[in-house]
């Protein structure tokens, strides 16, 4: 699916926001410093559930940031714990989480897999930005370590793959003012929950 909209349920998929209303966490993904951190946190805010951060559930197992971590073993190591986890994940709490996936997660065909079975649950939501905006903000941004390509490169490489993998998606506007959730966003959760009631309405 190339054509973003603000709000986005992808058609041909099974209905997404069916089990919804059951709590099913949430998983987001998309690359790198597109939002899914903000975005994450803002959604489990809105649903009152709990969020986590993957990189830091890595980092944290670990002992390690995630950039030592692939400075001392190398990208090959990292996927794999970034596979684990993400199964860890959807086994132990299935339920009222939102799960912020690193941008690399759709790398791996396993975990690829698992976000596309997760379709059948409930929802894989894919956040997408400016592509030069993105590009900009990692590139002035110095904490974290460096990809190992142009990021256009990756992204133009991973685009199939994040298409596939999720079955909504939110295009996130320009830019937010002020410090609150922005209305664009709670117009985005509000639209989901009564999906997802008007579905588990049509099911039952
Ligand atoms: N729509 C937006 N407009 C402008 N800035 C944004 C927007 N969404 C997020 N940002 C900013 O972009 C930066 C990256 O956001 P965030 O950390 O949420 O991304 P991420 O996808 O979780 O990144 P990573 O994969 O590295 O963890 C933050 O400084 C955030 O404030
Ligand atoms: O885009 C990527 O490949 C990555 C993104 C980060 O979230 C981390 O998971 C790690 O740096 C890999």
């Amino acid at each position: 699916m190339n054509n973003y909209q603000n709000i986005s349920t992808k058609s041909s998929k099974s209905a997404p926001h069916n089990n919804m209303k059951d709590h099913q966490s949430i998983f987001v993904i998309g690359m790198r410093g597109t939002g899914k951190t903000t975005m994450g946190r803002w959604l489990a805010e809105l649903l009152s559930w709990t969020f986590i951060d993957l990189d830091e559930m890595i980092a944290e197992q670990n002992k390690l940031k995630n950039a030592e971590l692939i400075r001392r073993f190398g990208w090959a190591s990292f996927r794999p714990l970034e596979v684990a986890a993400l199964k860890e994940v959807m086994r132990t709490k299935p339920r009222s989480h939102v799960v912020s996936c690193g941008g690399g997660i759709v790398e791996t065909e396993e975990a690829r897999r698992l976000l596309k079975e997760w379709h059948t649950k409930g929802i894989v939501l894919l956040v997408h930005r400016d592509m030069t905006q993105v590009a900009e903000y990692l590139l002035a941004d110095n904490t974290r370590h460096k990809l190992p390509q142009d990021i256009q490169e990756i992204y133009e490489r991973r685009k199939p793959w994040y298409d596939e993998c999720s079955n909504v998606s939110y295009l996130s506007p320009r830019s937010h003012d002020g410090d609150g959730i922005p209305q664009h966003f709670e117009r985005f959760v509000s639209d989901m929950k009564r999906r997802a009631l008007e579905d588990g309405d049509n099911s039952s």
